[in-house]
């Protein structure tokens, strides 16, 4: 089967920085990948390529077949509102805003009505197990409860790829593998795939497979089935 996201040849440089090198990525419907590697070795900057956020200087990057930066920025942004989910490793969430707005918000922005889009939240919050959480704002929710939040907001518009960078680094590690559980189980069950940035082994542990960045290059990670 072909990969659904592929992420070719990337090159990026930031000024003097070489972020990326001829860096690839293919995640195929479903599956969890992790992405691996030194501090500084390009990781966040493929996750942003990949997902349409960050336009590389060379290579190709494909989504169902499409190239994403052939696209146009609105058609772009559009495929990544309908068809991606996003979680961050802390701050995303709007805080003048309830959990439940914030959930709903990527509806919102696709232009469905706030009742429809608020009735949609609810019931994956309902789901997730964050009922309770629906009417507080994020200043008032722990880390750990604002991740999970983020990403119910993830998986609100049934995205096929959820995007996930570093999305336990700010958490202590029981409160991180709520995360990961809840994260893994809902992707699992809505059939979407994710893309884990990592420096936690604990944490890529979850995916299926692994990917290791060094010096802006990927390669297979050993020992991953
Ligand atoms: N917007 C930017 N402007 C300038 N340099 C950047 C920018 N984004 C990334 N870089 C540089 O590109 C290189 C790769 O950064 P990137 O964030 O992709 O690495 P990373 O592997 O995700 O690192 P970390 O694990 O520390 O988050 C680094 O040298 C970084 O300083």
């Amino acid at each position: 089967m072909s990969a659904l996201l592929v992420a070719e040849q990337l090159h990026k440089t930031y000024g003097t920085t070489t972020a990326l090198t001829g860096a690839d990525l293919a995640v195929h419907a479903g599956e969890i990948v992790s992405v691996m590697g030194p501090s500084g070795s390009g990781k966040s900057t493929l996750l942003h390529c990949a997902a349409g956020l960050t336009a590389p200087d060379g290579g190709l990057v494909t989504y169902a077949g499409q190239d994403l930066f052939a696209l146009g920025d609105v058609k772009r942004s559009a495929v990544r509102r309908r068809e991606f989910g996003f979680v961050f490793q802390f701050g995303q969430l709007v805080p003048e805003l309830t959990a439940l707005q914030n959930v709903a918000l990527p509806l919102r922005l696709d232009g469905v009505a706030r009742r429809v889009a608020e009735r949609r939240a609810a019931g994956l919050m309902d789901r997730l197990g964050l009922a309770e959480k629906a009417p507080a704002r994020p200043g008032e929710l722990s880390g750990g409860q604002q991740q999970r939040v983020a990403v119910a907001r993830a998986l609100v518009t049934g995205p096929k790829v959820i995007f996930a960078d570093e999305p336990t680094g700010a958490l202590d590690s029981v409160t991180g593998e709520q995360v990961m559980d809840l994260l893994t189980d809902a992707a699992r069950a809505t059939g979407a795939a994710v893309v884990l940035v990592t420096h936690d082994a604990r944490v890529a542990a979850y995916a299926d497979r692994g990917v290791v960045v060094r010096d802006g290059r990927s390669s297979s990670r050993a020992g991953v089935r």
